[in-house]
């Protein structure tokens, strides 16, 4: 039996590895242990890796992961992994999104009561110093304070619940979602950012983006209260480090609670050693139960896309299968099968795909053209090229794109025409589906057909005059060839173009010889 390797880069919770290593068809190998450099080694054997925002997958890990098929980040946020790399190599990168929710939630309520209380301060003045002194340690309630919650995810919109309990009035800003999601929850909705700057205590639970980073830099600190206290359980560099170190230093910052920084392990990061801070070392999914639902999801997930079966919480696929309504599916099958039979007709480098589209299926052009472009690609590419990277290699090579909505006229309920323009000439081709899952060729060159995308055929043009048929049935026949289906079709111009299906592969040599037939114009050879 062939196995699959997975490799675990970082620390995960036991049930998770016991699922990898009681999986029959599974290669485990567990790195979490060894240090970066040496998991460039073992993971170049790697189908399958297994990370924690521990473990960069950047162009380092990408290049050493030479056979990477997919990548499961075991929590949400991915910046830590580069997408395009991925996306490029046609590594499936997927993340466990909803797993750890409640475990960042409750840091982050932990946070916000820590440095009401300051309570490290407290503690630590009693458990090390010993020293009993209360009226060192008059706190602040939440109780009636204002809280601004940046961003109302998975974990923005349960702090913004929790925080009703204790009382707090509550405001969120996220462009992102429906206002509906917080006002439904009694949580003020607002779109304008300085309403945030204005609150008692400000949390964010954004991911980590070109728009999120220094979301809050010395300029919205400025305008904020005196005394405002921050917290930070998403990523570091959402607040600007350098303006969030000044800020506290002077004061105008109270309290800030961090568990997160721009560079981790942050062992000597500056904030360690101000007074008024709470830290935490990125611990806000490290609960028993987050980690133990994660590492389940992960290992489950790992084994179902190391086996190609599904990509769950894929996060670079052009398009999200799940959302595809059921007819869809058959199009996008032809289109790549199309597509690759059009490319094999003419093998020099092509320089644009078109794809054009009639009826309800024009909705998805963008998905039929990804996998035109594989169906192309794969010709030379084989197996190598696949929906994730068959764009960039595509946009690699030069090729131009272009997708048309054509007016509902052929008479069928939907349509897809492909283009592909080489250096040499266009090959058109194009197809519908019947009963809902018939797949059918029905114009090749602009000659109508009915055929089914499957086989062995040669593509004869030529004149339209008596005794090429039989010439070809002929040849075909004195070869051992034996023809399991023979279409044709007339053209405006005394031409014609026969779709033969064969039993047996046609080698160069014998199609030179069908090519030299009396009144053959050209002749093509296509497997699907
Ligand atoms: N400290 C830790 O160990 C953990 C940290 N996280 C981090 O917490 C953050 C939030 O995670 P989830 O709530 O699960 O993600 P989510 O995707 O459910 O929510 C993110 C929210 O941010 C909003 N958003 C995006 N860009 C925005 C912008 N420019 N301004 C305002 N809102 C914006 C989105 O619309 C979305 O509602 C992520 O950065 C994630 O990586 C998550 C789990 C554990
Ligand atoms: O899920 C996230 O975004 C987290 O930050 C948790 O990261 P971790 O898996 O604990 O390295």
């Amino acid at each position: 039996m062939s196995k699959h390797t997975i490799v675990v880069c970082d620390h995960i919770h036991e049930d998770g590895l016991n699922i990898l290593k009681n999986t029959e068809d599974v290669n485990y190998v567990y790195a979490a242990d060894i240090d970066k450099v040496a998991l460039l080694d073992v993971i170049k054997d790697a189908d399958v890796a297994i990370t924690r925002s521990s473990t960069d997958v950047d162009e380092k890990f990408l290049s050493a992961a030479t056979n990477l098929k997919a990548i499961i980040r075991a929590g949400v946020g991915y910046d830590n992994v580069d997408m395009e790399g991925c996306s490029k190599r046609g590594i499936i990168a997927m993340n466990v999104p909803t797993a750890n929710t409640i475990a960042a939630v409750e840091l982050t309520m932990a946070h916000m009561l820590s440095c009401m209380r300051k309570f490290p301060y407290a503690h630590n003045q009693l458990k090390q110093d010993r020293i009993w002194k209360r009226e060192d340690w008059y706190g602040n309630e939440l109780f009636g304070k204002k809280l601004g919650i940046i961003g109302f995810g998975n974990i923005g919109h349960r702090v913004g619940l929790r925080a009703k309990s204790f009382e707090m009035d509550v405001i969120t800003y996220d462009p992102y979602i429906p206002s509906t999601k917080a006002t439904d929850l009694g949580v003020t909705y607002t779109t304008n950012f300085d309403d945030i700057l204005d609150c008692d205590i400000i949390t964010i639970h954004t991911p980590k983006n070109q728009e999120t980073i220094d979301m809050i830099g010395e300029e919205e600190i400025a305008k904020m209260k005196d005394g405002v206290v921050l917290i930070n359980c998403a990523r570091g560099g959402l607040y600007n480090e350098d303006a969030l170190y000044n800020n506290l230093k002077s004061g105008k910052i109270k309290m800030a609670g961090i568990d997160v920084f721009k560079k981790e392990p942050a062992t000597d990061h500056p904030l360690l050693d101000l007074p008024n801070v709470t830290v935490t070392a990125h611990l806000g999914a490290n609960t028993k139960e987050s980690q133990k639902k994660i590492a389940i999801q992960a290992a489950e997930n790992a084994i179902e896309s190391a086996r190609g079966i599904a990509y769950p919480h894929a996060l670079n696929l052009p398009i999200d299968e799940s959302k595809i309504p059921s007819f869809v599916k058959p199009y996008i099958e032809l289109t790549q099968k199309m597509a690759f039979l059009s490319a094999q007709l003419d093998k020099s480098a092509i320089r644009s795909i078109t794809v054009k589209a009639e009826g309800e299926i024009k909705e998805y052009l963008d998905s039929l053209l990804t996998f035109a472009t594989v169906g192309a690609l794969s010709v030379v590419g084989g197996d190598e090229v696949n929906y994730v990277n068959a764009m960039f290699i595509a946009e690699e090579k030069g090729i131009k794109f272009e997708t048309s909505e054509v007016e509902h006229c052929s008479g069928y309920s939907n349509k897809v025409e492909i283009r592909i323009t080489t250096e040499k000439r266009v090959n058109s081709i194009a197809g519908t589906v019947f009963d809902d899952d018939v797949q059918r060729i029905v114009e090749l060159d602009s000659f109508d057909f009915d055929i089914e995308p499957k086989g062995k055929m040669i593509m004869m043009r030529n004149n339209d005059v008596p005794g090429v048929i039989g010439n070809v049935g002929k040849l075909l026949g004195d070869r051992s060839i034996n023809i399991s289906d023979f279409r044709l079709a007339r053209g405006k111009n005394k031409d014609a173009l026969a779709i033969i299906l064969v039993d047996d592969t046609i080698n160069s040599k014998l199609l030179e010889e069908i090519g030299s037939i009396q009144d053959a114009i050209s002749v093509s050879y296509a497997e699907i």
